[in-house]
């Protein structure tokens, strides 16, 4: 490599290396002729992920944001807010007989919580991947919750758990004005487009 260095020029040596790199590197437009991202089955799926009061008590938003970010997906929605009782009865309704419901209700009014709504190809599966089993401490290291928790009742962070559930939530979470699409410069690298 050394001496491929001393013989090429950078450019020339990025055209020899690879033709596809050439094409990122002359910037964020896409190249007349390739498919649109819309084209792509499922790029467009988006996931409610919020970050529950003890994430935020402990400071780790911005490192949450941070995987979901370095796994590719795009940011299209975030708030912080302290969510009213209506909301959380709306969003765990179907807990509403479980013992543990009057703690995670006071759990999740305790303080701010992070909103966000998430984009991108099978993002609700892949993220409940990131996010990792809700008790914790069945949580795989690597994951959020196998990473930043020891106990179910504050085990950090939400996902939604199926395209119907992420469609409920994200209306429930967020107005419509709040999302925003916006393109990412990097579908090369993401989709292969
Ligand atoms: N046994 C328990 N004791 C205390 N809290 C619990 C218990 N089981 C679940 N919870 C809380 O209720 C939440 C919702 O439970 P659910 O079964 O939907 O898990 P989940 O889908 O992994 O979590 P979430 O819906 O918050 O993403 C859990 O994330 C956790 O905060
Ligand atoms: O035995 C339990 C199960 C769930 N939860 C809480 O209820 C939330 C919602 O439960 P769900 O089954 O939806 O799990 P999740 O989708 O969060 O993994 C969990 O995240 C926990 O905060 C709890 O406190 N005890
Ligand atoms: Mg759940």
């Amino acid at each position: 490599m050394a001496m491929m260095q001393r013989c090429f020029s950078n450019r020339i040596l990025q055209q020899f290396c690879s033709g596809t790199q050439v094409t990122l590197l002359s910037g964020c437009h896409r190249a007349a002729g390739r498919r649109s991202l819309s084209s792509v089955p499922g790029v467009r799926e988006r996931t409610l992920i919020a970050i529950k009061p003890d994430g935020v008590q402990r400071r780790l938003v911005g490192q949450i944001i941070q995987r979901f970010e370095q796994r590719g997906f795009k940011l299209v929605g975030l708030k912080m807010l302290q969510v009213s009782d209506d909301l959380l009865s709306q969003h765990y309704g179907q807990l509403r007989t479980k013992p543990f419901y009057p703690g995670l209700l006071q759990y999740m009014t305790s303080g701010p919580v992070v909103a966000m709504v998430w984009e991108g190809y099978k993002v609700i599966e892949s993220s409940r991947m990131m996010v990792g089993h809700t008790n914790p401490a069945e949580a795989q290291p690597g994951t959020v919750r196998g990473d930043f928790s020891i106990h179910v009742s504050r085990n950090v962070v939400h996902a939604s758990d199926s395209v119907e559930g992420a469609q409920r939530e994200i209306q429930l979470w967020f107005k419509g004005k709040e999302l925003l699409n916006w393109e990412c410069c990097d579908h090369a690298s993401t989709f292969g487009l």
